[in-house]
């Protein structure tokens, strides 16, 4: 691509006269200055994305998950069998998931969508399985995680939900995850992308250590090996590396931004997704916050690449959308402060007065 066919296909970013406005609001108003630290900077990114200073708090938080199976799972990767992933897509269907609660807590629309899971066609009502791509995704040190045509397929479902969640109405969107094992290709997609060696970004995932971890570490070195040079571009490295789930989100992810609609960012998967989003449609990132810091050690390297800062750090690793849904009162915080609080030159003046 040329130089100026690469600018006029770069998304385009938030308002920057909005974002200046906003950060001259914030430095306005009657608090110390920087006082409000990191809600500070998401009120000013938020009324940016918003596109309106002073913003308004999220009012329409929409969440989806896309859930998948991972071929490595059967490689000893992860504390749990590949069986929990469908049992925990009921569970998101009848409100006990974690993200459910939270969800419904704060006001936010969830979906699950089953992009890869691996059952047999009508184990889920029609509209969870619409968009499926295939049943589990390749076991990525041995073989393709998916087909050319299937990455493509993938990415187009995941842009068509986007679209969908949008014409909803939604003001701030989520991307969750679930399937077990999808720790390991998401460290191997933010290794690829970044450039580094497995044993900078196998995590312990759902929970495993000692001799599992290092098993983990080899099998995440073993794809970065298998896959090799494909890894430069980033549709190659999810047909190589990532899953129908994931190919799905980094769809979802790109066309919110091209759309010009917020999404706070989750855990390892959720920030994988983001970072490879950036790759396939270079300016995403300016859409994005991190809703919170995962154990990963790959989710804080990939986060440090697209310089976010996370407003939570609870230790949380559920995934599920769920450490970015706990962030959405922190943003609806912020966004009310950013709007409500009195400007330090009217309380001078009506001292004056
Ligand atoms: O969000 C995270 O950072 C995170 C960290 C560890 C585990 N998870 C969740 O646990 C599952 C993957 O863990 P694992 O060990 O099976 O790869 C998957 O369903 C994720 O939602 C999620
Ligand atoms: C029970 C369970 C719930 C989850 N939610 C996201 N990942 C998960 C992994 C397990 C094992």
């Amino acid at each position: 691509m040329s130089d100026a066919a690469a600018a006029a296909s770069r998304i385009a970013p938030p308002p920057e006269a909005v974002r200046r406005e906003a950060a001259d609001r914030l430095a306005g108003l009657a608090t110390p200055a920087g006082a409000l630290g990191r809600l500070g900077e998401a009120a000013v990114w938020w009324a940016a994305v918003q596109g309106q200073c002073p913003p308004s708090p999220p009012s329409n938080v929409r969440v989806v998950v896309f859930a998948g199976d991972h071929g490595v799972t059967a490689h000893g990767v992860s504390a749990y069998p590949s069986e929990i992933t469908a049992l925990m897509v009921h569970q998101f269907l009848s409100g006990g998931a974690g993200v459910a609660v939270l969800a419904r807590l704060h006001g936010a629309e969830l979906r699950v969508l089953d992009l890869g899971v691996d059952v047999e066609a009508g184990t889920f009502p029609a509209e969870v399985s619409s968009y499926k791509v295939r049943r589990g995704s390749g076991a990525i040190h041995v073989e393709d995680a998916l087909t050319a045509e299937e990455t493509l397929q993938a990415l187009a479902a995941g842009a068509s939900v986007a679209a969908e969640e949008i014409a909803a109405g939604a003001d701030l969107l989520v991307a969750g995850d679930m399937g077990i094992g999808n720790t390991t290709p998401s460290a191997a997609l933010i290794a690829a992308t970044l450039g580094l060696g497995a044993e900078e970004v196998t995590g312990r995932g759902s929970g495993i250590d000692g001799d599992a971890l290092m098993h983990k570490q080899t099998v995440v070195d073993e794809a970065l090996v298998r896959a090799g040079e494909r890894v430069t571009d980033p549709v190659d490295r999810l047909t190589a590396l990532g899953s129908a789930d994931l190919a799905a989100q980094v769809g979802f992810l790109a066309e919110a931004a091209r759309r010009g609609v917020p999404v706070l960012l989750d855990g390892v998967i959720s920030v994988a997704c983001a970072l490879v989003a950036e790759d396939y449609a270079p300016g995403s990132s300016a859409w994005f916050s991190a809703g919170h810091r995962s154990p990963e050690p790959a989710q804080s390297l990939a986060l440090s690449k697209l310089g976010l800062e996370p407003l939570l750090d609870l230790g949380m690793r559920l995934g599920e959308g769920s450490g970015a849904v706990a962030a959405v009162p922190v943003v609806r915080s912020a966004a009310a402060l950013l709007a409500d609080v009195s400007l330090l030159a009217d309380v001078l003046g009506d001292q004056g007065a």
